[in-house]
């Protein structure tokens, strides 16, 4: 069986194979979605296959969602066309157990996909129509955290943002994405003018607010430049939302486990794509069986009831610290550690970095010792369950082809609010001392230490994708193994980089312990495994069988 067999007329076959297939036919949402359409999704990656389309596919068979939602990519063009257009806009979504069984449910919940820009005229256009519809309630997200870019590393905004902001939207079509989807809101203003909830469903804190501040930032620039009148930053600030949200499910990139998987049942799609800028993508997802979704309940259009979905619809204060119990201390600064160690150590897998006793030990010790206190409970979920089931039960999961490459994409924009967001509560909190933090500031000096991109065998490693690598490694380009000159000086620019860290390490007081870390990570082969045992047999307040302990 194929995607593109009608799962309609072939349901028993389908099912026989162990694959469930969609209640509804997708032609009518694709007919609805021409007509009255209610949601569009930015970025259809992996976390949109595994995730935000099973939701759609949920609330479109309990009939909250009659029009399916629309993918658009802005940025990686063959996204479109090699996983969505080819087979019909359908995948199939695989949910992976803790017990190694395999959910397999074909998704038909997407009726439409375009690319979003400028070189694509007839989708551009055809987005702009959709979002003039009076009956658009809602934008999502999922375009990672440099996809909200407007500056480059220096503050500044990048050549594409300024040309973009000094030219007319009316007459010119932007290059950024950013700018592009102002310019949407903008139509959408010039014609139904109707409101609109923007929701950035990525892994940042404050994550509505920063699509929000970057909306703003390009509608003041416009009118500054007389493109548009006090009339759309009206509009902007009163009748578009930008909705908190939180959101989980450790979704990998496609794995060649899974794909052999779904090939010895008889499923024919299983080609594992990279596409030419870089994403991994199948006519399958593979998720994790766990899910959470949590959006700040704002939507000025209406929406259809997500909560039939077990999406959690909340107050904002309830997003914000279910976000920041998540996003910075209970599980991404977690993955961010085993990504960097997991890396210099040569692992492949997650799951069996799990068997390390040190590199558990590590993330119990950031997680439970120097995150969790400074956390505020979101009342929707306990905090102490939810690490407990990420270290005891989720990134243990064997079948969760998950990867520290995976997770070190990028993750130089992603350090502020894994941990700097913790530094910050510890120098805020006159009853906390920051230099009881010893995890956290080793973790930033592995990664100083990763970016040398030679293991702790000495021998050359690949780095993962990063925005900044061009500006960083020649900064590092000094260090080698056992280097014995003056660190300080080649590592200060790096360590007091707010963009990076948060915070100035320096002056929170956190730069020299930095220094000492990095120091012994980079004095010979094996000193990142050596440094990392050492540090949790001198600090290590968290015992596997006991809990936490004091410190040693
Ligand atoms: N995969 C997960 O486990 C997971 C879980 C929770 C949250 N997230 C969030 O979702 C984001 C996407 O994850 P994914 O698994 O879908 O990744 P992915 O690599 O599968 O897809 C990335 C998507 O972002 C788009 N994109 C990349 N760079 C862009 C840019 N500069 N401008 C605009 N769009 C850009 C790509 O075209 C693609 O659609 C993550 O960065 C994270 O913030 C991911
Ligand atoms: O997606 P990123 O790049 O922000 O971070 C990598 C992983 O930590 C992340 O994708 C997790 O798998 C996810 O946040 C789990 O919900």
């Amino acid at each position: 069986m194929k995607l593109a067999d009608n799962y309609m007329t072939e349901r028993e076959a389908f099912t026989m194979m162990g694959i469930e297939v969609p209640t509804f036919d997708q032609v009518d949402l694709v007919k609805t979605a021409k007509v009255t359409p209610t949601w569009v999704h930015f970025g259809g990656g992996n976390l949109f296959r595994g995730f935000h389309s099973e939701v759609a596919q949920e609330l479109v068979a309990a009939g909250e969602l009659p029009a399916g939602v629309i993918v658009a990519e802005t940025y990686d063009d063959a996204v479109i066309q090699d996983v969505y257009r080819r087979f019909d806009n359908r995948h199939l979504n695989v949910t992976m157990k803790a017990d190694g069984s395999l959910k397999r449910e074909l998704i038909a919940s997407v009726s439409g996909s375009y690319t979003f820009n400028r070189d694509h005229k007839a989708d551009w256009q055809t987005m702009m129509n959709i979002f003039a519809k009076s009956s658009l309630q809602l934008a999502t997200f999922s375009i990672t955290e440099k996809g909200y870019n407007l500056r480059q590393p220096d503050g500044y905004f990048t050549n594409q943002v300024l040309a973009d902001l000094a030219t007319d939207p009316h007459t010119t079509v932007p290059g950024n994405n950013m700018v592009a989807t102002a310019a949407l809101l903008l139509h959408r203003f010039e014609t139904s003018a109707t409101p609109i909830a923007m929701v950035s469903t990525d892994n940042f804190s404050q994550n509505g607010d920063r699509l929000r501040e970057t909306m703003q930032t390009i509608a003041k620039m416009w009118k500054t430049n007389g493109f548009v009148g006090a009339d759309f930053m009206t509009w902007l600030n009163q009748d578009v939302t930008f909705p908190l949200s939180m959101i989980d499910r450790i979704t990998p990139n496609p794995a060649a486990s899974v794909a052999e998987a779904l090939q010895a049942i008889g499923f024919a799609d299983t080609e594992l794509i990279r596409t030419p800028k870089g994403t991994n993508v199948a006519p399958f997802a593979n998720t994790e069986e766990v899910h959470y979704l949590v959006i700040e309940d704002n939507f000025p259009n209406g929406r259809p009831d997500f909560t039939k979905a077990g999406v959690f619809l909340t107050d904002r204060a309830t997003v914000n610290d279910a976000d920041a119990m998540k996003v910075t201390t209970s599980l991404n600064p977690l993955h961010t550690a085993l990504a960097i160690f997991g890396s210099l150590l040569n692992y492949d897998s997650i799951a069996e970095e799990m068997k390390n006793v040190d590199l558990l030990k590590l993330i119990q010790n950031i997680g439970y010792v120097e995150g969790l206190p400074v956390v505020t409970d979101p009342g929707i979920i306990s905090p102490k369950q939810f690490i407990d089931e990420v270290i005891n039960k989720r990134l243990p999961n064997p079948y969760i082809p998950d990867t520290p490459q995976r997770i070190a994409t990028d993750t130089s924009q992603k350090l502020s609010i894994r941990f700097g967001e913790t530094i910050k509560a510890y120098v805020a909190d006159e009853h906390r001392d920051v230099n009881d933090l010893v995890f956290i500031p080793l973790t930033l000096a592995a990664w100083v230490r990763y970016l040398m991109a030679v293991d702790d065998n000495g021998q050359q490693m690949a780095l993962s994708p990063d925005p900044l690598l061009a500006t960083l490694l020649p900064k590092v380009a000094p260090l080698h193994l056992g280097y014995a000159g003056n660190l300080h000086d080649v590592v200060v620019d790096i360590l007091q980089d707010e963009q990076i860290f948060g915070v100035d390490l320096y002056e929170v007081g956190l730069g020299v312990r930095v220094e000492n870390d990095l120091a012994q990570l980079l004095s010979g082969e094996g000193a990142v495994a050596c440094t990392l045992h050492n540090a949790l047999a001198a600090y290590g307040r968290y015992d596997v069988a006991e809990g936490v302990v004091s410190y040693g």
